[in-house]
């Protein structure tokens, strides 16, 4: 509970006193009802309307709606306003983690964490104020019992310190499945990501699919399953003690009450009916342990994804998209003894690429070739700055890129890559020009698939290389300097591929447009200015073309 409380006060910033005042009158007044009910019923006389106490009764029932509803209110509103700012603020982080950052961090954890255990602690809120408001009424009715029979008090308060020893013993053993099933909760998402994502593959094949789901699905199901059966079991046991409070109580109060003094055996009926009125508050207790364990968890899993993005952020990152976009002027892209290489994995040495020293001239198109796995891809991603070189500099004439340009320099680009996301919407494009769109979309024979209106895109249900074709006409509308294609044409029938090559990449470099294109179809290399080639992620000499390697 202390975690629970804790995080709402760091996240909310402070927890409105009003609403804690309110919570406790709530609680109070609840008490003081059941006090005066007691104390009436004592005085009941036939025929006799005991007007003042009804009064007293009835305003302690209206404060108690009142308070409480203002509570259960307030909080609703904080917890969600919690929430809210706990989603904005793991989106903020991101947007100032690198690539490379983003792209260590397993997809499970984004999806459990920023749905599944925000909504668990949003439902916890109402509960978690029933029980604060209900722990309150039964101190109260604790203080009530004082005045009665000290010793009553003392048989109470011991029980509830022995309940109290059961729960923190269970607690430990409670979040600690709670926490096992939250991580086996992630790798399920991570999985049904993949299910998803290689469904056709797997459909193609019994044997796969029978393999994948036992492994990754069932196997995931029934560990999450058996781990939450765990925690659920222990949370019975809370549960169960809380509820067995009040026949412990009563059971205590009646049996041993008069072996400690005889005297107050009148008053034993007056204390029983007293921990009866106490049993919705201390259902209302039972039910929030649950509900503020699970909470727990949700809010560990959280934490422990803000720390992974955390480690994936980069200062130079926040420098760069806390500045501007201003437009730069540039005649050349230069690399100066670039060197990049991936972080050390276990297993394995990272991938590098360089040193190299590399020119891009404006208005002119470039090829890079080179085998699988040589790194052209890991290149464009250095060059378009996605990937920050370990070493090195990237100029745009004798400008250096740095963390204060960077964003800059990103917006000359408009990028499609092996695994480019089309965005249903054409983000970014403030006011798409309608005719633009259908000549483009005419051109690369999509207008009869699809549209796009009011920014939208209708149809996305289209074939491989209509997808990609439907990425450039996005990439075109984008209208940046730079354009990169990564294998852009290797989905492509014939026709496109040549109309790629000869048509359109021509008409770019007549509008002044830079391209450069990582390519296997050695056919075309005419169509470009420079070829380069790359190696075990370095540029060696391509002979076969005049353009040679540019330095
Ligand atoms: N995120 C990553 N973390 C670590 N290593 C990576 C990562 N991405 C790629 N690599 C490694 O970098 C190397 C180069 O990959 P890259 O995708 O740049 O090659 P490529 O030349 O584009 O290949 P292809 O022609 O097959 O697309 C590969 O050996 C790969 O294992």
């Amino acid at each position: 509970m202390r975690r629970y409380f804790e995080f709402v006060r760091a996240e909310a910033g402070r927890i409105d006193r009003l609403t804690v005042l309110m919570t406790a009158v709530a609680g109070i007044a609840n008490g003081l009802a059941v006090a005066t009910a007691i104390h009436t019923a004592e005085k009941l006389q036939p025929g006799s309307l005991h007007f003042r106490e009804l009064l007293l009764f009835v305003s302690l029932m209206a404060l108690f709606v009142y308070c409480k509803r203002y509570s259960m209110n307030e909080s609703t509103r904080m917890m969600e306003g919690v929430v809210r700012t706990l989603r904005l603020r793991i989106l903020g982080k991101l947007r100032t983690t690198g690539l490379l950052g983003q792209e260590g961090i397993d997809k499970g954890i984004f999806y459990s964490s920023l749905t599944a255990d925000t909504s668990t602690i949003s439902t916890s809120t109402v509960t978690a104020v029933n029980a604060v408001s209900s722990s309150i009424m039964l101190v109260f009715i604790l203080l009530y019992i004082a005045v009665m029979s000290t010793k009553a008090l003392v048989i109470s308060c011991g029980i509830i310190g022995l309940l109290i020893f059961f729960y923190l013993g269970n607690e430990k053993r409670i979040s600690s499945a709670l926490v096992k099933s939250s991580v086996s909760e992630n790798r399920f998402m991570n999985n049904l990501g993949g299910l998803l994502a290689g469904f056709k593959e797997l459909k193609m094949n019994r044997r796969k699919y029978d393999d994948f789901s036992r492994e990754e699905l069932e196997g995931v199901i029934d560990d999450s399953a058996e781990l939450k059966t765990d925690a659920g079991l222990g949370l019975n046991v809370t549960i169960l003690i809380a509820q067995t409070f009040l026949l412990i109580a009563i059971g205590g109060i009646l049996f041993l009450l008069p072996q400690f003094d005889s005297s107050d055996i009148s008053i034993i009926p007056k204390l029983i009916a007293l921990l009866l009125f106490a049993s919705g508050p201390i259902g209302d207790f039972a039910m929030a342990i649950p509900a503020i364990s699970r909470a727990e968890a949700a809010i560990d899993n959280i934490r422990a994804l803000e720390r992974l993005i955390d480690q994936g952020q980069s200062r130079n990152e926040t420098i760069c998209e806390r500045q501007p976009i201003e437009p730069l002027s540039w005649g050349t892209i230069r690399l100066d003894d670039i060197h990049f290489q991936f972080p050390l994995r276990e297993g394995g040495r990272p991938f590098s690429i360089g040193p190299m020293d590399l020119i891009f001239h404006k208005g002119e198109i470039t090829f890079i070739v080179g085998g699988n796995g040589s790194g052209k891809s890991t290149f464009l991603k250095v060059l378009t700055s996605l990937y920050e070189p370990t070493g090195g500099h990237i100029r745009l004439d004798d400008r250096e890129i740095t963390p204060y340009n960077r964003a800059s320099y990103r917006d000359l680009f408009s990028t499609i890559f092996t695994d480019y996301y089309l965005f249903r919407r054409l983000v970014g494009i403030d006011t798409p020009d309608g005719d633009r769109i259908q000549t483009l979309l005419e051109r690369m024979e999509l207008a009869d698939k699809t549209s796009i209106e009011h920014g939208e895109i209708t149809n996305c249900d289209l074939s491989t290389g209509q997808k990609k074709r439907l990425a450039l006409v996005t990439s075109v509308l984008e209208d940046k300097p730079v354009m990169i294609f990564d294998e852009w044409a290797a989905d492509q029938d014939p026709v496109f591929r040549q109309f790629f090559y000869d048509v359109l990449l021509p008409e770019l470099k007549a509008q002044g447009k830079t391209v450069i294109a990582v390519t296997h179809d050695d056919r075309y290399f005419h169509a470009a200015d420079r070829v380069y080639k790359m190696e075990y992620g370095r540029f060696v000499a391509y002979e076969e073309h005049a353009g040679g390697l540019g330095t």
